[in-house]
């Protein structure tokens, strides 16, 4: 008998209520249920304001539930205090924000190895995994400069190799290719697709308005006023996607169909 390993990523009825400054309540998020198996990675599009930010805040302890379960690596992250969830992020999750969050008084090598520094990592083991990283995404020799030396693209790199070092077990990135030209947005793209598949212990979530970086994910889910609204998997189209075929046909069909 064959037992279904556990999602790395599973919300059970979860719903985030905000006041709207009329004293009515109002769903940021109303998800019934979403699994996201080990090794996948999934994009999420939606229009403004759908709740896309609101789920990845989620998944990342930094925000909590209204109400409902969430499960990330094992951990309920929806029972979780603060101090719970200030380790569980340490211990367990990549962010990619939009506003990138580098620290300015750190140089660019410190910053990807930023997670080993603050849990007190004696070597230097962690700065050859930064190297690596930052070799991998055309940075190398921006590594001893400090981020407001550095363009917004190069910033964005810095903040992607951040998110990957360590190996964590969930990637979150919000829209991670943003500032990118179409060369980087390639390499930052297959780095992220590297580290999270078969037989890594890396998911993913990325949130993207890019059909071309959506195309990259295992699956995609449509958001719409906080609910699920629709879903394509693109594992199914497996043996095509290489070079080109990210530009499936399927990919952008669906998305012209969901008005984005
Ligand atoms: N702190 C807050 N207080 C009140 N309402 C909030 C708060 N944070 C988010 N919301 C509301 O929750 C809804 C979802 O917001 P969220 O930021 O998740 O959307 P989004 O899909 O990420 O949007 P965008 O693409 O513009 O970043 C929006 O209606 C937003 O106004």
């Amino acid at each position: 008998m064959t037992v279904a390993p556990l999602p790395a990523i599973s919300l059970k009825g979860v719903r985030r209520h905000y006041d709207d400054g009329a004293g009515n309540e109002k769903a940021a998020l109303d998800i019934d249920e979403l699994e996201i198996q080990p090794g996948e990675l999934v994009a999420v599009i939606g229009p403004s304001g759908s709740g896309k930010s609101t789920l990845l805040q989620l998944v990342g302890g930094i925000d909590s539930p209204t109400a409902g379960c969430i499960d990330v690596a094992g951990l309920r992250v929806s029972e979780m205090d603060e101090k719970q969830k200030t380790i569980f992020r340490r211990e367990n999750i990549g962010f990619i924000f939009q506003a990138f969050h580098l620290v300015p008084s750190m140089t660019v090598v410190e910053n990807v190895g930023l997670s080993s520094i603050v849990s007190g990592q004696r070597g230097f083991r962690w700065r050859s995994d930064a190297l690596v990283l930052l070799d991998q995404l055309g940075l190398f020799e921006y590594a001893e400069r400090f981020p407001d030396q550095l363009s917004g693209g190069q910033r964005q790199r810095v903040a992607v190799a951040r998110a990957l070092f360590g190996a964590p077990s969930v990637v979150l990135a919000d829209e991670p290719t943003g500032s990118l030209d179409s060369g980087n947005r390639d390499i930052v793209l297959r780095l992220i697709r590297d580290a999270i598949g078969d037989g890594r212990r890396t998911t993913g979530l990325m949130v993207t308005h890019d059909p071309y970086a959506a195309s990259y994910a295992d699956r995609i889910i449509a958001l719409r006023d906080g609910k699920i609204v629709d879903q394509l998997d693109l594992t199914l189209n497996e043996p095509d996607r290489e070079g080109d075929s990210h530009h499936d046909e399927r990919v952008r069909s669906w998305f012209a169909a969901t008005s984005l």
